[in-house]
Parts: C-alpha cells; structure tokens; sequence
C-alpha cells in the first residue's frame, strides 16, 4: 500500500469516529450539508418512488384510529375493544386518547430528555457504551455498529426492569431526569399492564369468560417483562430528502407507547403500500403492535413498517416506551390461537435470539420477524 493510501484510510477512520460521536455533536460543528456517511442510496431516500405512484410521502397524512381509553376502561368496552382489535388488524397502530397519564408526567419527560440532549457533549458521551444491555445508553444511528449509512438521530436508552437495579445508572445530570423517568415509566408500564388485559381479551384468551387463576397467570407474565425508554433526538437536517431519522423499521417488542413531539411531525408508516405520515394528537399516546404480538396473535395482527423523516428547520423529540416479555420467555404463536382452520404461522423464539439476529446483521424492515416466518404453502 502507498504512503498516501495508509494516510487516506487513517482519515476514514478518524472521520467514521466522528460520526460516532452523534448527530448533534455533528451539528454542533455548524455543518451546511448532510455527510456523505447519512446519505442514503436514492431508492431508500424519504421521496423515492414519489413519482411512480407506489411510494408517495409528505402530501399523505393519516389519522390513525383513535382508542379511548376511558371507555375501553369504561361500559363502552365491548365496543372499544372491537375497535382496537380492527386498528391492530388494518393499521397495526393505534392513537390511545384520554390515557390518564397526566400532562405534567409527559411533559416532563420530555423536558428532562431534551435537557440531557442539551448538555455539553464531554456529559453525554460518559453514557456512550457499545453494551446493547447497559442500563443507560447514550447512542446514534439506529445499529451504529453495523450500519453502513448512518441515520439522523440520536438516542438514550434507559433500562427500566427491574428500576431499582437500573436507576443507579442512569445520567445524573440533568438533576431531574431520572424522578422524571421513574414516574414516566411506572405510569407507562401500568397503561402497558391494561392494554396487554385489552390486547388479550380482544384475541379471546381472557375476560369475564375465563377464570380467574387463567387471567392472572397470562398478565404475571407480562408484568415481569422488560421496559425500555428511550429518548429519540432528531436534530434539524440541512438536507432532509437525503437521508432519514429512522429508517423503515418494525418494533420488535409486544407493545411500544409513543409519545410523538406535538408540534413536529415526522413519523411515517406503511399503510396500504404506501408511507403516510402521521398526525401527531395531543396528549395521545401512539400505540404500536410489535414482532412479538404478531407471532403471538398467530399473524392477525400486524407489526408494521415504519420510518421517520428529518425537518430543515425544527428538531423533533420523541419518547418510546418499548415492552416485551421477560429475556428468557419463549415467544410464540398462542396455542389456543392454533387450529386446523388457523395454522401456526411462526416459530418460536425468544429475546436471546433476537439479540442475537441484531448484533449478527443489519437490522432493517422485517426481517427477523421474516426469518420466525414458516412456510405454510401446500400445508
Ligand atoms: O420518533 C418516532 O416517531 C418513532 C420512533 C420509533 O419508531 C422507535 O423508537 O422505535
Ligand atoms: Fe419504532
């Protein structure tokens, strides 16, 4: 190798490094345009297709059906559940409305969340770990180990279960985040808890019909599952058709509850081949099937698509609440969902292999859920 091969390739590295660093540390640096690591190839570019019909953006909003939650809890339950079995089976998303979280609880997290974002980067980077286990991780990108284009966010991770062995080590600056993340996730694990009832009793496996031993059995499970929070920072983009804040991604969890920036948009989801963006509704919760209910409901309902476009002009903050079952639990289609009209459609799996597929490969659309997929042709 030349002299000035082994110069050009110390620079790459040094540049890749950089790139770890972050989005808003890039930004920090005051650039004008999108490096060449974020830009993507023009056919997974937020705009393509546009012209041919099959993937238009931007000029699609959606409202996405809207679940009450008062009277899912209410005496209008019976109703509410039909809706929310349509919306997981049509749209695999949700708007949750009258949640009961209050506005303080959310509007604090967000606070506190784009605080940490705000801090000096030497204060952020003391969270930066490449352990996909750490109780707090700060990180960029969506698997910045493995992705060759890089995507336009930010992120901190924060390990929930069990709380009192994670919040130790969770940031202590700023002073308020982690009493803001304590009440956040308790709060959302508990309106996880009444929707994982919801999400059972609209399949047929618990309710009134059943005993009482039976309901409490499947919901113990659930409640030792895994939470996590994490805090998505999108930074304004200089140039924002070139690259994306998440790519098209499935969540691989049971249930995640999102809390979208009210005032910037920027989620987008599959829908009936195309990508629409979402309409952000005040004080909702954006409620979303993952991996692990579809192959739990045997495929009826779905885990869907979804991405997230960057803004010229505005940075955006969104807060997921992931949930899944415990590490250990095998994940599979639920027996009593299983007969001769209805075949099991999936394999069984569990967290540790999908640990596994994520460290292994790039993680992009569905493909570990693809992988879970068996092949019923001529069965
Ligand atoms: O920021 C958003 O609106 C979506 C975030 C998301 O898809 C995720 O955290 O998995
Ligand atoms: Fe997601």
């Amino acid at each position: 190798m030349s002299p000035s091969m082994g110069a050009y390739h110390a620079d790459e590295e040094e540049e890749d490094h950089q790139f770890h660093k972050g989005v808003k540390h890039l930004c920090e640096k005051g650039i004008t345009e999108v490096p060449k690591k974020y830009i993507l190839p023009v056919l997974e570019r937020p705009n393509a297709g546009k012209d041919d019909g099959i993937f238009s953006n931007n000029d699609h909003n959606l409202m996405l059906p809207v679940i009450d939650f008062a009277q899912l809890q209410g005496s209008n339950r019976v109703q509410a559940l039909h809706s929310l079995s349509k919306a997981c089976e049509e749209y695999g998303f949700f708007q949750l409305i009258n949640h009961g979280i209050s506005s303080e609880v959310t509007s604090r997290m967000v606070q506190e969340g784009r605080k940490f974002f705000e801090l000096p980067f030497e204060e952020r980077s003391k969270y930066m770990s490449k352990d996909m286990f750490s109780p707090a991780r700060y990180g960029t990108s969506f698997n910045q180990n493995k992705d060759r284009v890089f995507c336009w966010r930010d992120f901190l991770k924060l390990g929930c279960h069990p709380l009192s062995e994670n919040l130790p080590f969770w940031p202590s600056s700023p002073s308020e985040l982690r009493e803001a993340a304590v009440n956040y996730s308790e709060q959302t694990k508990f309106l996880y808890m009444m929707l994982v009832e919801a999400t059972l009793e609209s399949l047929g496996l618990v309710g009134n019909t059943k005993s009482g031993n039976e309901n409490e059995s499947y919901l113990k499970e659930f409640e030792d599952g895994s939470q996590i929070i994490v805090v998505n920072c999108y930074p304004s983009c200089p140039e924002p058709d070139l690259t994306l804040g998440m790519p098209s991604h499935s969540d691989y969890g049971f249930l995640t509850l999102l809390l979208q920036d009210e005032l910037v948009k920027g989620l987008q989801i599959q829908h009936r081949g195309r990508w629409v963006t979402v309409e952000p509704i005040p004080n909702s919760f954006v409620v979303n099937v993952g991996d692990h209910l579809e192959i739990f409901s045997n495929g009826r309902y779905k885990s869907v698509l979804h991405r997230v476009l960057v803004n010229p002009s505005q940075s955006r903050i969104s807060i997921a609440s992931l949930h899944s079952l415990p590490f250990s639990c095998a994940i599979r289609p639920s027996p009593k969902l299983i007969n001769d009209a209805n075949r099991k459609r999936y394999k069984d799996t569990d967290f540790a292999s999908f640990m596994e597929y994520i460290t292994a490969c790039e993680h992009k659309n569905k493909n570990f859920l693809e992988s879970r997929k068996l092949d019923l042709i001529g069965k």
